[in-house]
């Protein structure tokens, strides 16, 4: 792949808009640009100055659109290279002309993520950068985001740098011990440090599952006896009256989802048909899969109403269940302090409810890191090779240290081979 020719893109989503972005990037930017454009002169804008003129076919000098024309110059732009932002109508019949003209005038259609890959190769953005800008895009919840713009911002990336710091100056002290054995050295407290370096790696992996959450969303089962409260304390977390509600057992004869942001997380709340022994077949396919959804979600409420005599337990998953007492509001048939009150009718308990859900799905660290799929396999992977370096002594872990090293390099994208390199650039977006 030619690593500086002219590429272009159409930056905004496809469809009809406001204002419509295409982005050429690379080495003859500026005079691609100032062919198709009538208006000041690209070439002669200065970088992060604007002009509003028209974007033309140059064959035939037809105006494409009235447009603004935005110029970045090399180093100073996000790919680093020359950079020219052609903001358009948002019109696809626009966009689709614009490309083409670029496009006759020399520039190449962009491969996907390629101006963020650029942005990469030349030293704009790390490896763990360019995989928050494209989480960034993807963020469809509010923690998503702040962990995505984070991450962004280098905040991973600089507790990565530090530990590899740290154990690449415990490196060198090693070395210097075993090169200089009677220069005086001062003797090492290599375990301190790599105890203190794998505490960080265990901290870290420990947000592992709630940055998966939020990139992924959680869903949220609701399990319990007919007439328990489930679709009553479904309406209530959610705020409106999506689920069915009666006195009658057997109102909810199917499931049934509905989206709920909580805690800046996307969840889908499952509400379930009451679970109970039956001979009623249509009852007791309802049940089955009332508990397969348990099986299957992230996290179970286990629902029981406390005004009444406390039911046999389902068959559920229960070290990722909580469990409920609804109708809290009604004098008590039973105490059990594992059992969180709650009253869908007056709202008592239900803040305690969504912290419990929240400490359950997140745990307490509150999971403000990004870490995307292989930061974790990289991070797993110097776990490895820090334990095996403390159970070696001092003169023989250097090899240990330096795999862990190179394994928290590969999360900042240092020394990362091409193919893997390529593989994070393939899930963007074109035009990214
Ligand atoms: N119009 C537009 N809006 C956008 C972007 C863009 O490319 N174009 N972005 C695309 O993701 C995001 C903003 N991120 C950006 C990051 C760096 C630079 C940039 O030009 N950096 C240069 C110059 C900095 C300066 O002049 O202060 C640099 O880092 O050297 C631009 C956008 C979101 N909004
Ligand atoms: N007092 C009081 N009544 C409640 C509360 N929650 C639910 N109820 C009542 O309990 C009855 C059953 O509520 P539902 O929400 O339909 O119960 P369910 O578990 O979805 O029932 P099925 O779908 O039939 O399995 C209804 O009459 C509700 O009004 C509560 O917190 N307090
Ligand atoms: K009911
Ligand atoms: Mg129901």
């Amino acid at each position: 792949m030619n690593l500086k020719d002219p590429i272009c893109a159409i930056a905004t989503p496809p469809g009809k808009g406001a204002i419509g972005v295409v982005r050429l990037s690379g080495e003859g930017a500026l005079e691609i640009a100032a062919r198709v454009w009538r208006g000041k002169d690209p070439r002669r804008l200065k970088g992060g100055r604007f002009a509003l003129g028209e974007v033309v076919d140059p064959k035939t000098g037809e105006a494409i659109d009235q447009a603004i024309l935005l110029v970045f110059r090399a180093p100073r732009s996000y790919t680093g290279e020359d950079l020219v932002e052609f903001q358009t109508h948002g019109s696809p019949a626009v966009l689709r002309r614009v490309m083409e003209v670029l496009v006759a005038e020399g520039a190449r259609p962009a491969g996907r993520g390629e101006f963020t890959f650029r942005a990469y190769l030349n030293g704009k953005m790390d490896l763990a950068q360019a995989e928050a800008v494209l989480a960034l895009i993807e963020a469809e919840g509010e923690l998503a985001r702040r962990q995505a713009l984070r991450a962004l911002e280098g905040a991973l990336s600089r507790r990565i740098e530090a530990l590899e710091n740290r154990l690449l100056n415990l490196l060198a002290h090693i070395q210097a011990l075993l090169d200089y054995p009677e220069e005086g050295v001062e003797p090492l407290e290599a375990e301190r440090t790599i105890r203190e370096v794998l505490a960080e790696v265990e901290a870290l992996l420990a947000q592992a599952k709630a940055s998966r959450l939020a990139q992924k969303g959680a869903r949220l089962a609701l399990i319990g006896a007919p007439n328990a409260g489930k679709s009553s304390l479904l309406n209530a977390l959610l705020g409106y009256e999506r689920a069915l509600v009666s006195p009658i057992p057997g109102t909810t004869r199917d499931y049934l989802e509905a989206p709920l942001e909580l805690f800046g997380i996307p969840l889908v709340a499952v509400d379930t048909a009451g679970v109970r022994e039956t001979e009623d077949p249509v009852e007791r396919m309802g049940v089955e899969r009332a508990l397969g959804i348990a099986e299957e979600a992230d996290l179970v409420l286990y629902v029981v109403d406390r005004s009444q005599p406390k039911p046999a337990p389902p068959p559920l998953p229960w070290a990722r269940t909580l469990k409920v007492a609804t109708k809290s509001d009604l004098p008590p048939a039973w105490e059990d302090p594992e059992f969180l009150p709650v009253s869908s009718l007056t709202g008592e308990g239900l803040d305690r409810l969504k912290e419990a859900v929240r400490e359950a799905l997140l745990g307490r660290e509150g999971g403000e890191v990004l870490l995307t799929e292989r930061q974790v396999e990289a991070l797993l992977r110097a776990r490895e090779r820090l334990e095996e370096a403390l159970s070696l002594p001092e003169d023989l872990m250097g090899l240990a240290l330096e795999e862990a090293a190179r394994a928290l390099a590969l999360l900042t994208g240092k020394e990362v081979a091409e193919e893997v390199v390529a593989r994070v650039f393939q899930n963007f977006c074109v035009g990214k």
